[in-house]
């Protein structure tokens, strides 16, 4: 199979789709690479160490996007980068499509298959692609906070650690999933007063295990929220519905209420979010200010520390990738329930639940979306 890596267009965002040791995985089992020109240079991946792994250098996006079979991303496809996917193309990637109408509508039209790497699915119930970003998103978590806690940054001045004498800050991690456990973890690690919720008493009863009475584990209800919000110095937002739409946990009115200088990290903005006050924001400008609290909600937080991020994904997606460049596609999908959980659209179909119910599309089974296209082509 023919793989093509684009170099990221975000902003501010480095990481590439596949590193120069992942190209050659590819290229040693039978398949060609081609990489855009320069596309890991920032992170110190240069074209030489592509060309020695045996991929083809191109100079344009244009170009990958017209010569591969399979292209491999980190983001999710920016309109222009949608415009050029054909029918019959595979797209893997991050996609977060729930919250993004524009780019659903646009992948729809382009008739090309797209696998989301972050609703692909484990025997242990895991977002497997999701995640080692999840891991280095919730420790930036807390990088974040404390850095945003500090008074030139508009926060209130709490040591997350405090010192002997002076108590720790508060920390409020509301999901204790892979997001959430290591927020914690970092957050401990400094010494704050940690408390956990989770709406799953089985992840409580796991975290309590692990941590003991080092951090607080409480069951997630609305009182709960709203409780520890009040009290705390930062908040991680960190639940996740896989593909849907994430909850708002905590209302504008409780941002009101919350204390001045307080910050709220929303690493779950790329599913639109769990505070009702948060939106999108970029490395360039992360954070802006409602009612005194915070916010900082970067939608590609991994892409901060781009050279662990791309290490850490293509450990992870290579496998995934190369079982769909060996088998092919079609019968990848068809072989692995868990590959197909990442199938979000096909040939114009959406082909998650959760996106179509929560982008009010219609709902096409994933083997159902596969034998029309395979109808289509004997036809
Ligand atoms: N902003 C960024 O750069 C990044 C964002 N993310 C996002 O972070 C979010 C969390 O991801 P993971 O930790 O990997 O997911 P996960 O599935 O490991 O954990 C989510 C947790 O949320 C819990 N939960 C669901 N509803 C809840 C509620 N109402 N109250 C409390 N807990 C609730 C679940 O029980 C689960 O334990 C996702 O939206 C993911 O896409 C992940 C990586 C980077
Ligand atoms: C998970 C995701 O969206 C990211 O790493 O940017
Ligand atoms: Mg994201």
């Amino acid at each position: 199979m023919l793989i093509g890596v684009p170099k990221e267009i975000k902003n501010h965002e480095y990481r590439i789709g596949l590193t120069p040791a992942g190209a050659k995985e590819f290229v040693q089992q039978g398949h060609r690479v081609i990489v855009e020109h320069d596309g890991g240079l920032a992170i110190g991946f240069d074209d030489a160490q592509y060309l020695a792994a045996g991929a083809e250098i191109v100079n344009t996006a244009a170009e990958v996007f017209e010569r591969a079979e399979m292209i491999i991303k980190v983001k999710e496809p920016q309109p222009g980068e949608c415009r050029m996917l054909s029918p019959g193309q595979l797209l893997f990637t991050y996609l977060h499509l729930a919250p993004d109408p524009e780019q659903t509508r646009l992948l729809l039209e382009s008739g090309a298959t797209a696998i989301a790497y972050e609703t692909v699915t484990s025997d242990d119930a895991g977002l497997p692609l999701l995640a080692p970003m999840s891991e280095v998103a919730g420790r930036m978590a807390i990088q974040a906070g404390a850095h945003n806690l500090e008074k030139a940054q508009g926060g209130n001045g709490m040591l997350l650690g405090g010192v002997p004498g002076v108590e720790p800050a508060k920390v409020l991690v509301i999901g204790g999933g892979v997001v959430g456990i290591n927020a914690a973890r970092m957050a401990m690690g400094l010494g704050a007063d940690v408390t956990i919720l989770d709406k799953s008493l089985e992840r409580l009863k796991e975290l309590d295990m692990i941590f003991g009475g080092r951090m607080k584990t409480v069951y997630s209800t609305a009182d709960a929220v709203e409780r520890h919000a009040l009290e705390a110095d930062l908040v991680v937002g960190a639940v996740l519905i896989p593909g849907a739409a994430a909850p708002k946990l905590i209302s504008r009115e409780l941002v009101s209420r919350m204390k001045a200088g307080s910050v709220m990290v929303d690493v779950a903005i790329d599913q639109g979010g769990c505070f009702e006050t948060s939106r999108a924001t970029t490395h360039q400008e992360p954070t802006y200010v409602v009612d005194g609290v915070v916010h900082y909600c970067v939608a590609n937080m991994p892409g901060g520390v781009a050279r662990t991020s791309t290490m850490a994904l293509t450990n992870a997606s290579m496998p995934y990738a190369l079982k769909l460049a060996n088998k092919g596609v079609a019968d990848a999908l068809r072989d692995d329930r868990h590959l197909r959980n990442g199938l979000n659209v096909h040939a114009g179909m959406i082909t998650h639940e959760a996106v179509a119910e929560a982008l009010d599309y219609e709902f096409v089974e994933p083997l159902t979306a596969l034998g029309r296209t395979a109808l289509q082509q004997s036809a």
